[in-house]
């Protein structure tokens, strides 16, 4: 079996579409777990940490990681330059959006049926799906993303051939989404790159806050890399495995980071409206962080909804399918959403959600999973 990450269409995600929506429950029983307890304790410690992680992914599969190094100033940085980022003008953010060859760069969904099309009227920002009858449907909520990989690599070439030499010329076309993972695709850090020599608004400023921002998201990438990493071994630990057991699934850095900008409604009457359908993430793990004072990020446990809102300290962490497959399901993939209230549809939400998967030519076979529990076929 192999795991194809599904990035096409727009779509990190294993998608539900049949859930009834209670209103969440308004209080939070989403464990909080020290992770330099776990990286710096004794055995006894780890082993305690290590079993409070498998006991949240056994039961409600999202935590909140605390003392890790993505500290309250990383966080607080990275979602300035989130912003920072859509914030600039739409013809700016043209310059480096997504295309038929690459996916990777500036792109906007409708987070309740992503992978639709849309068509967006660039002087009002209105949003339109079409229908297969050709009918317009105006669209309120837009979400606007910028999907980035491992800057260091240059991996397509690599991949294409691997997966041609495995599959031949026709199987391959079963990867054929994989072209689109070309390089990753910034605003302007040169006055010369590709397709912004026409942009004369460009300034030595545009250029210097463009050179921060990239530093500062691979920056970003690589601590997370580093953080799920460590999370990763202390799971390892939980389930009686050597801690890099599961390292070399990720040796190679192949991740994901999406950067993700919630429009504010203007329309007041939106309680608990889904801004974000439902939907669990194809990752071994996910880091979220997510800007102070919006909120609106629920996830399922049991039988309602839960709230996990913004903690000052704190990053969100959930166990995603690859982990479930990889523990023959002690790891809970778990579902969520992103709903709007009343009180705050007027505001932004700015998300940065870094996806830790396996290197792309990595299959996950029956000898990979733990024990014999329940073989994949
Ligand atoms: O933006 C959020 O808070 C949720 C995003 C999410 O679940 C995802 O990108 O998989
Ligand atoms: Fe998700």
């Amino acid at each position: 079996m192999i795991l194809q990450r599904k990035i096409l269409n727009n779509n990190i995600y294993r998608n539900f579409s049949t859930f009834n929506y209670n209103n969440a429950v308004n209080h939070s029983v989403i464990p909080i777990i020290d992770i330099k307890q776990f990286k710096y304790g004794s055995d006894q410690t780890r082993q305690s940490i290590a079993n409070e992680i498998y006991n949240v992914g056994k039961n409600i599969g999202f935590m909140y990681i605390k003392n890790s190094e993505i500290d309250v100033k990383l966080k607080t940085k990275t979602l300035e330059y989130n912003q920072w980022l859509f914030n600039l003008p739409i013809q700016k953010k043209q310059l480096f959006a997504q295309t038929d060859q690459n996916i990777r760069g500036y792109y906007r969904f409708q987070g309740v049926g992503y992978g639709e099309q849309l068509v967006i009227d660039d002087e009002t920002g209105h949003a339109k799906s079409i229908d297969e009858n050709n009918n317009n449907h105006e669209i309120e909520d837009v979400i606007e993303a910028f999907l980035v990989g491992n800057d260091h690599q240059k991996p397509w070439v690599l991949k294409k051939d691997y997966y041609e030499q495995r599959y031949g010329k026709n199987q391959s076309s079963r990867f054929k989404w994989l072209p689109n993972c070309q390089p990753n695709q910034w605003p302007a850090t040169e006055p010369s790159e590709n397709g912004f020599e026409n942009d004369d608004t460009l300034t030595e400023n545009d250029l210097k806050v463009a050179k921060a921002f990239r530093n500062h998201m691979n920056h970003y990438f690589d601590v997370c890399s580093q953080t799920a990493s460590t999370i990763v071994s202390a799971i390892a630990l939980s389930l009686a495995l050597p801690l890099n057991h599961f390292d070399h699934f990720h040796s190679k850095n192949d991740h994901t980071m999406e950067l993700k900008h919630y429009k504010p409604s203007t329309n007041t009457n939106k309680n608990n409206k889904v801004r974000m359908n439902e939907h669990a993430d194809l990752s071994t793990l996910t880091l979220l962080i997510q800007n102070k004072g919006t909120d609106g990020l629920q996830l399922w446990n049991q039988s309602e909804w839960i709230d996990a809102p913004f903690l000052d300290d704190a990053i969100l962490v959930n166990t995603g399918d690859v982990m479930e497959r990889l523990s023959n399901g002690q790891y809970k993939s778990t579902k969520h959403r992103v709903v709007m209230n009343n009180q705050k549809s007027h505001l932004s939400r700015y998300s940065t959600v870094f996806f830790y998967v396996p290197n792309w030519e990595k299959e996950i076979t029956n000898s990979d999973l733990m024990g014999d529990l329940i073989p994949f076929s």
